[in-house]
């Protein structure tokens, strides 16, 4: 059994064909371990959801290599593609989009029991339905099972999205934003459920966010990654990469969280970056993409050199400045 769940290296991905052509990864080297939370963090637009897409193999890559179990995702075979498909569930942004609104909850969640051969007879069936509702908090269970989607709050949809991931006991979770369309009281409480599933079954969880807040509470015993422009430019375990960030666009992010306490937040270090618009993917700039932002931007090699993601395996940075000190 490979060491790590998940290996990627030089990953790039481009939409479109000639002049319309992006590319929206640009060289993403990182591994996540079974059983690790790796969250990744980062501005609109910079590539985290097609990442994920990616990695659920809902989106192919342009080039470089994904190793899921050690085996590179776009040689796997039919039969591996199930088995994979089986192991492999993301959770998405929008639970009402995701569900189909004409089946009933307990339709959503038995579909995938029954297209895998998990259950076959109804008893089993109903049984097993009714112990994932349970597992993700849908109790009484009856209050549930013959509900469509529209008739739940979103908090109660998000949770269906779980429960139906959760049927086919995945060893790899893609979870995308899927407590930003909630309301704050109910966050915490989905993330729990999150975080105790994946002490019950042993999950690995990529976990999208353009929060910092919600990704050091999630990813407490993991990491982060901060990416930018479709680079990650600093990773590194949640404690030392909140409370020792080496990257300027990390120190800028931390610097914008609120704190609750209105003395800490006055004294707390602003990091002002250059200039608030960030480039376009079609328009990067040359050497360090950062450099338009970056108030230690240094002439010739901030302009010339794409600084590459190095340091210890507890933090990695992207930043010609920090490595070169
Ligand atoms: N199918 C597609 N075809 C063309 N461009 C795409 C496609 N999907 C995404 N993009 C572009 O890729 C870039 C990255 O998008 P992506 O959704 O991955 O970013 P994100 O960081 O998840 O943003 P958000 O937080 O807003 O969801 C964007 O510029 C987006 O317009």
């Amino acid at each position: 059994m490979a060491a790590n769940l998940i290996e990627i290296s030089n990953l790039h991905k481009k939409f479109g064909q000639g002049k319309k052509e992006v590319w929206v990864l640009r060289g993403l080297n990182f591994s996540i371990k079974r059983k690790e939370t790796f969250c990744i963090v980062g501005e609109s637009g910079c590539g985290k959801t097609t990442l994920g897409r990616i990695l659920a193999n809902i989106e192919s890559y342009s080039k470089g290599s994904y190793r899921f179990s050690g085996q590179e995702v776009k040689d796997l075979t039919k039969k591996d593609l199930r088995s994979f498909k089986k192991d492999v569930q993301m959770i998405h942004q929008d639970p009402f989009a995701s569900l189909n609104p004409v089946q009933t909850i307990f339709s959503i969640i038995a579909n995938p029991l029954k297209r895998h051969n998990i259950t076959k007879k109804y008893n089993e069936t109903y049984k097993e339905v009714s112990r994932i509702l349970d597992l993700v908090g849908l109790t009484p269970v009856e209050d549930f099972l013959d509900k469509y989607p529209h008739q739940l709050s979103g908090g109660q949809k998000q949770r269906v999205s779980i429960a139906r991931a959760l049927t086919l006991d995945p060893s790899f979770m893609v979870v995308d934003e899927a407590v930003s369309m909630i309301d704050t009281s109910l966050r915490i409480s989905i993330l729990n459920s999150l975080k105790e599933l994946q002490m019950k079954y042993n999950v690995s969880f990529f976990f999208i966010t353009h929060d910092l807040t919600i990704a050091n509470y999630f990813a407490k015993e993991g990491r982060i990654a901060v990416m930018y422009l479709g680079k990650i430019v600093e990773l590194g375990e949640t404690d030392e990469l909140i409370y020792n960030a080496k990257h300027p666009y990390t120190k800028a992010l931390i610097g914008a969280i609120p704190e609750a306490d209105p003395i800490i937040t006055k004294s707390k270090e602003r990091f002002q970056l250059k200039e608030g618009n960030i480039p376009e993917l079609k328009n990067i700039p040359s050497g360090c993409a950062f450099n338009t932002r970056c108030p230690w931007a240094e002439e010739p090699v901030c302009y010339d050199k794409d600084p590459l993601l190095i340091g210890s395996e507890e933090h990695q940075v992207a930043c010609h400045v920090v490595n070169n000190n």
